[in-house]
């Protein structure tokens, strides 16, 4: 159960996503400068980079990916769709997971063209990025589901979702931070989403440092609670996780575009005890 106050918080996080514009948001996250696969120094570049060898290095492996808070993104399972035949995406609003569905469904009418990404990956694959085509069909064949989900409440997906063992992986993207009130907050979602793990399953979380808030849409501001490293490794350990690799990427001052106020993004690869 939540206490009174931090249900307040987390209501009023709830009332700010009621005018989240996936549209928007994607363009200003996932269009370059951010997303620019000819910069080393992009951002966009830079995850996929930490995600490809999270899920390459050889320790991770199962049958059930689940992706927490997907948003209207898909990039954060395109390396992990090669080792698992079963990926749930997962949000809170319909408005992502109908941009989601439109993208699975292949239908003209989603927000983005995902191909720049594919290939981008194919190629960190040591594939050819003409490979692209096959890793879209591959994406399109394991993800399973688009689920609600509320990383608040202790059952995040509610009951009999997933396998009474929990999921073998989860990835999570600049989720967290972003529909918390508070530090507390942040780190009980944290424990919720733990929940959905078995032990000895891996966490790969990417987040946001030092944001205090970021544009869902148009004049939509949306607060964030705003990390250090440090918090996010205390929040871990609290929640009975081992940190095997925490990484940063610092924004140059032309990526820092004016749609939030973040200076840096953590990559956590990390294992439930
Ligand atoms: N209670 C809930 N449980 C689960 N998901 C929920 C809940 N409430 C809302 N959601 C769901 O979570 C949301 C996920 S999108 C959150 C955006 N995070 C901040 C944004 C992202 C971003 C991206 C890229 C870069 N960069 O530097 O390249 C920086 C940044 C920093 N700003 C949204 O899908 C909502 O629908």
């Amino acid at each position: 159960m939540e206490e009174k106050g931090t249900e307040n918080g987390t209501a009023a996080m709830a009332a700010c996503y009621q005018r989240f514009d996936p549209a928007a948001y994607l363009q200003y996250n996932y269009t370059p400068p951010r997303a620019d696969f000819e910069r080393e120094d992009s951002i966009v570049p830079w995850k996929l980079a930490c995600l490809h060898r999270a899920f390459s290095e050889g320790d991770v492996s199962g049958e059930l990916l689940v992706d927490i808070g997907s948003g209207p993104t898909l990039y954060q399972v395109l390396s992990g769709c090669e080792v698992f035949n079963k990926v749930l995406l997962t949000d809170f609003l319909e408005i992502n997971r109908q941009e989601l569905r439109r993208w699975l469904q292949d239908e003209t009418s989603c927000s983005m063209d995902w191909t720049p990404y594919l290939q981008h990956v194919c190629k960190l694959e040591g594939r050819s990025p003409s490979a692209w085509i096959e890793k879209a069909a591959k994406l399109r064949k394991v993800i399973t589901d688009i689920l609600p989900i509320d990383v608040h409440r202790s059952h995040p997906l509610g009951p009999d979702i997933l396998p009474s063992a929990g999921a073998d992986c989860l990835v999570s993207s600049f989720c967290l931070e972003s529909v918390s009130p508070d530090l507390a907050a942040f780190t009980r979602a944290l424990g919720h989403i733990g929940r959905l793990l078995r032990p000895g399953g891996h966490l790969l979380l990417i987040g946001a440092l030092e944001e205090s808030y970021y544009l869902g849409g148009p004049g939509v501001k949306i607060p964030v609670v705003p990390l250090t490293e440090a918090q996010v490794c205390a929040s871990l350990k609290e929640n009975g996780y081992t940190l095997i690799r925490l990484e940063v990427y610092t924004l140059p001052q032309d990526m820092r575009v004016g749609v939030d106020d973040v200076t840096g993004v953590f990559f956590v690869k990390a294992k439930k005890d």
